[in-house]
């Protein structure tokens, strides 16, 4: 038997395993690395994150992911170049982390690497007859193996996709593993470039787990925060708290078919960019907008349009008076937090970090809690419903 074969089956039989999980979102502001140990799996998944760090993308890297990112044409030679070079470029970073921790390479199991989403095309978003959904990650988990020298899970989306998601949101499979509370009904809300929540029952019932995304969280304001100020964010929401916000362009922004299509659904930069800001603009008369009321407005966009999805599935389950525990970047803007605060007046509302899983290294989290999956668990039945197949997901790369 190939001898990694042997190491990968005992690695599942092990009663806790330590899985570096690794992400790079659609904010392209890092690579977050997270270190967990974890026992047992589906429903008693247990996750002790030892380490958590953002490996920064200097501004020439992030240009030359921009360069093909979401865009429907590209130079397809720097694509090809690019998935070998993210993959080998993770994986050193891996190396450099276990170093800085001292932790050696053969003290881990597993590496779990979701990659860089380039493009992301549902049906309902691209509407082309005959072609399926799809989602492509660049970043070849072969790559991260061999350069941190662990075996490496990857390309999670795939089998999602294959068995009639659309690819994500993924976060819904580790939020019901390791968040799920018996007598609390939680919804878990990810504030990343792109927002998503996931309802999770205080019943603990699999089959009615709900997960989507909602649109826009920080992708625009980041993308008006670079064009205004050279910076890579709306500090603290310092420009919206300045602005006013148009009614105007905020109901010409909420009026797209991504809202009126039917939950589940998902998005990305492909759609929520800078040409739809324009053409709202265009649309409401207010291209002469001032930079903070522009800030303003889109804080408010990913706001409503946040809390619209959340009202509509609440409503739609009868659900009274959930928990709402926030992550990712967007939970560090208190304009967009309160905004939301406002706008849901009957929901109470925390940080993950008070569930002992910090915001930021959540999503990273989620992707060792999948690798675990793969190889310990895949006994969950989430129901014969669109948007959580019953799939474990990653494929798996030996490093040599
Ligand atoms: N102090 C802050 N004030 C305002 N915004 C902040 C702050 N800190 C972080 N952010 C926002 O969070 C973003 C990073 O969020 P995060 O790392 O969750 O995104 P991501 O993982 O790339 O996204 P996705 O979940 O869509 O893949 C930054 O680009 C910024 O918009
Ligand atoms: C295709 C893709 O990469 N989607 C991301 C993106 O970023 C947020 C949102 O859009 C979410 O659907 C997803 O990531 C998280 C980790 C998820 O799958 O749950």
């Amino acid at each position: 038997m190939n001898p990694q074969l042997q190491r990968l089956y005992d690695i599942a039989q092990k009663p806790e395993r330590r899985i570096v999980g690794l992400m790079s979102g659609t904010s392209l502001d890092g690579l977050d690395v997270a270190l967990c140990r974890i026992t047992g799996s589906g429903g008693d998944t247990h996750v002790t994150l030892e380490q958590f760090t953002t490996v920064p993308y200097d501004e020439p890297f992030k240009d030359s992911i921009r360069a093909v990112f979401a865009k429907k044409q590209i130079d397809f030679e720097h694509l090809t170049l690019l998935n070998e070079q993210i993959g080998t470029l993770h994986g050193h970073w891996v190396t450099d982390c276990l170093r800085t921790w001292n932790v050696p390479a053969d003290a881990v199991d597993l590496v779990a690497s979701h990659g860089q989403t380039v493009y992301h095309a549902p049906q309902q978003q691209h509407g082309r007859a005959g072609y399926p959904n799809a989602t492509l990650q660049i970043g070849d988990g072969d790559h991260v193996a061999a350069a941190a020298g662990i075996i490496t899970l990857s390309d999670f989306r795939q089998r999602h996709v294959a068995h009639g998601g659309e690819g994500a949101p993924l976060a819904v499979y580790g939020d019901y593993f390791v968040f799920s509370q018996a007598g609390e009904d939680r919804i878990l809300l990810n504030m990343g470039g792109i927002a998503n929540f996931t309802y999770l029952p205080g019943s603990l019932d699999a089959g009615v787990v709900f997960t989507t995304d909602t649109g826009p969280g920080n992708t625009l304001l980041d993308a008006y925060a670079r064009h205004y100020t050279g910076k890579s964010y709306d500090e603290n929401g310092q420009m919206a708290a300045r602005g006013h916000v148009s009614t105007d362009l905020l109901a010409a922004l909420l009026d797209h078919p991504f809202f009126a299509h039917p939950f589940p659904k998902t998005t990305g930069p492909e759609v929520f960019n800078m040409a739809y800001v324009r053409d709202a603009q265009q649309r409401s008369l207010t291209t002469d907008l001032a930079a903070d009321d522009l800030m303003a407005t889109l804080t408010r966009f990913s706001a409503e349009s946040i809390t619209n999805a959340i009202g509509q599935t609440l409503q739609q389950a009868g659900i009274q008076r959930p928990r709402i525990y926030m992550s990712g970047g967007g939970a560090h803007n208190p304009i967009l937090t309160q905004t939301i605060a406002r706008l849901l007046p009957g929901c109470t509302f925390a940080k993950t970090d008070e569930l002992g899983i910090p915001g930021d290294a959540k999503e990273a989290i989620l992707f060792a809690v999948l690798a675990n999956e793969a190889l310990a668990g895949g006994s969950t039945n989430f129901g014969d419903r669109q948007g959580v197949p019953s799939v474990t997901m990653g494929k798996i790369s030996f490093y040599k």
